[in-house]
């Protein structure tokens, strides 16, 4: 069974992510593939340089994610074509990767998608499990752990559907909104739902 692993930016989807190896569920991390197929030399780097111009590099001829993030999250337009340029990559590697997952014997395989809403890309999984805390705390995380200002945290949350959106339209429901433990124990109630539906 492939699922579709979603929530706000912050909510904790990362940390569930890890709940979830440490349990021997293979995980394919769409940032992680969004920053691969960004690297100096492959397609995506190209046409980003092309539209966004040299000066969102660094000296080392990485892209400045801080600077590319500055410029995508105050402009929506910029940002669709930044969405443009990579989502078609990071699509076709998940696919690839699902597939090498199944192929490998895996019977349960997740697909961290922060954005599964925004792109409609609820064909590619059979279930989808959302993982949520209230909008203050998403800022609070986010402040910390980015070092950005709240401005910039607000405009990263407008970035995205809401999180009452999402939280309709999901399968599963993880609160990460208390200590990490309550989070352990919905993940593996989650499991359980799962393999229980795989066994009947
Ligand atoms: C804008 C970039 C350079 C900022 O990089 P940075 O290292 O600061 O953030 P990171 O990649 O770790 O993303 C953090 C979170 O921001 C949110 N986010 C990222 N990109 C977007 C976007 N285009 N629209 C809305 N939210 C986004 C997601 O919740 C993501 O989990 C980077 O996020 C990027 O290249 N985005 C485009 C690709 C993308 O959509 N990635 C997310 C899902 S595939
Ligand atoms: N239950 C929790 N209690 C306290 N802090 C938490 C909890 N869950 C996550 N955090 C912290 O909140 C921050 C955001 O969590 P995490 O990175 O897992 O979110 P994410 O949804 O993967 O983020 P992003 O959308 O940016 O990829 C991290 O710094 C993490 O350590």
């Amino acid at each position: 069974m492939i699922l579709g692993l979603t929530g706000g930016i912050a909510t904790g989807k990362s940390t569930v992510t890890g709940m979830l190896r440490e349990r021997g569920i293979p995980v394919i991390d769409a940032d992680q593939i969004a920053r691969e197929v960004v690297e100096p030399g492959k397609p995506a780097y190209e046409a980003i340089v092309r539209h966004f111009g040299r000066e969102i590099l660094l000296e080392d001829g990485q892209i400045d994610r801080k600077k590319l993030g500055e410029v995508v999250f105050s402009d929506e337009t910029e940002r669709q074509k930044l969405n443009a340029i990579v989502h078609p990559e990071v699509r076709r590697v998940m696919r690839e990767e699902a597939e090498a997952a199944e192929a490998g014997g895996a019977e349960i395989v997740f697909m961290d998608i922060p954005l599964l809403f925004e792109s409609k890309l609820q064909h590619m999984v059979e279930k989808i499990a959302v993982v949520y805390a209230p909008a203050d705390m998403q800022l609070a995380r986010m402040i910390e752990r980015d070092e950005l200002e709240e401005e910039q945290a607000h405009k990263r949350l407008r970035a995205q559907f809401p999180i009452d959106q999402k939280k309709s339209e999901a399968d599963f429901l993880i609160d990460n909104s208390a200590s990490r433990e309550e989070t352990v124990k919905q993940v593996e109630q989650m499991l359980a739902v799962i393999r229980a539906e795989l066994k009947s």
